[in-house]
C-alpha cells in the first residue's frame, strides 16, 4: 500500500522478494516495534494498570490467533511481530500491523516511562497512512518524567483531532438564533485557541490576546493579515496598537453582547496566521 492505495497484491512472500514498499512497510514496522522493546526494556516501570494487560492481551491473542475472528486478520505473531500473514489483503495485513502498534504504544502510554529518549514513531511507521482518530507524535525531546500538560498523556504527546474551530466558517451577525454563550461555555472553548484569556469588562465577555511587534509598522501589517480574515468571515476584531508596539486584540460579537462561537472561530483563525516575521523576540507584556 502506498500513499493509502493498495499497489501490490498477492502472496506474501512474492511481494516481501519484489522488494516493494511492503517490505518497507514491514521493516518500518519491526524497527518501530524494536523500538517499543528497547522502551519497555529501557523504561522504568512505576506501574501499570488494566489497560496494558488489555493490550497485553491483544499481543498475545495476535501471538497464536485461536478464534475464528481472528482469521480475518489472521496474522502470525512472533513477539508482537508479523511474520506471516495467509489469506489476507496486503491493506488488511498493513491495518492489523497498524492496529498492533497502536496497541502497543497505548499500552506503554499508560507507563509512567522516565528517561526515555526520543523517538518519532509515527514518522517510521504510521506514517502519512497513520489516519487514527489519535495520532502519536513520539515522545517529546528530553522528556524526563511524567508530564502534566493535558495534551500529554505520561510523556507520549497525543493530539486529539476534534473539530478543529479554524476550519469552521462564522455565521452571520444578523441571524435571528444567534445567543451569548454561558461563562461555562466559554471556558470550555477557551483551552481550543491557545494565547486567548477570556476578560469580562463592563458584565461583557469577550477574547482578548496581545502581541509584542517589531515596529509601529509591523504593527499595521498584523492588522491587515487580521483585517483579511475578519472580512473574509463576516466577524471583526476589535484591533489596538499602543506604545507603537504592543497589538492587542479583543474579539466578542457586538449584535449579541457577548461571546459566540464565532468570536472563537475568528481567533483560531488568527492563530493559524504566519506573523512570526512581524514579532519581537521580547514576548508581549
Ligand atoms: C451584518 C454583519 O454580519 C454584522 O454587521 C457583523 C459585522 N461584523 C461583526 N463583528 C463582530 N465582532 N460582531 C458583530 O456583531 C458583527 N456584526
Amino acid at each position: 500500500m502506498k500513499d493509502g492505495r493498495i499497489t501490490q497484491d498477492g502472496k506474501y512472500n512474492d511481494i516481501l522478494k519484489s522488494g516493494s514498499d511492503f517490505m518497507e512497510l514491514v521493516g518500518a514496522h519491526k524497527e518501530a516495534l524494536s523500538a517499543l522493546d528497547s522502551i519497555e526494556a529501557g523504561a522504568t516501570v512505576v506501574g501499570e494498570d488494566s489497560s496494558t494487560e488489555n493490550a497485553k492481551n491483544f499481543l498475545q491473542k495476535k501471538e497464536s490467533p485461536t478464534d475464528q475472528n481472528d482469521k480475518t486478520d489472521n496474522a502470525m505473531w512472533t513477539n508482537g511481530q508479523l511474520i506471516q500473514a495467509e489469506n489476507s489483503e496486503p491493506a488488511t495485513r498493513s491495518g492489523s500491523m497498524i492496529r498492533t502498534l497502536q496497541a502497543r504504544l497505548y499500552s506503554l502510554s499508560k507507563f509512567h516511562i522516565h528517561n526515555v529518549q526520543p523517538i518519532s514513531l509515527s514518522q517510521k511507521f504510521l506514517g502519512v497512512h497513520g489516519r487514527s482518530s489519535s495520532r502519536i507524535a513520539g515522545i517529546p525531546k528530553g522528556h524526563k518524567g511524567l508530564s502534566s500538560n493535558i495534551n500529554t498523556c505520561n510523556g507520549i504527546k497525543a493530539f486529539c483531532t476534534a473539530q478543529d474551530l479554524s476550519m469552521k466558517k462564522c455565521i452571520p451577525c444578523s441571524s435571528k438564533d444567534l445567543r451569548p454563550m454561558t461563562e461555562d461555555a466559554a471556558h470550555e472553548l477557551i483551552p481550543q485557541v491557545p494565547g486567548w484569556n477570556l476578560v469580562n469588562e463592563g458584565g461583557t465577555w469577550k477574547l482578548h490576546r496581545s502581541w509584542k511587534v517589531k515596529s509601529f509598522t509591523k504593527g499595521l501589517e498584523f492588522f491587515q493579515l487580521v483585517a483579511d480574515v475578519a472580512e473574509v468571515e463576516g466577524h471583526h476584531p476589535d484591533l489596538h496598537l499602543v506604545g507603537w508596539n504592543n497589538v492587542k486584540i479583543d474579539i466578542w460579537t457586538h449584535a449579541v453582547g457577548g461571546l459566540t462561537e464565532n468570536d472563537f472561530i475568528l481567533a483560531s483563525k488568527i492563530n493559524g496566521l504566519d506573523l512570526q516575521h512581524l514579532l519581537s523576540k521580547k514576548t508581549a507584556k
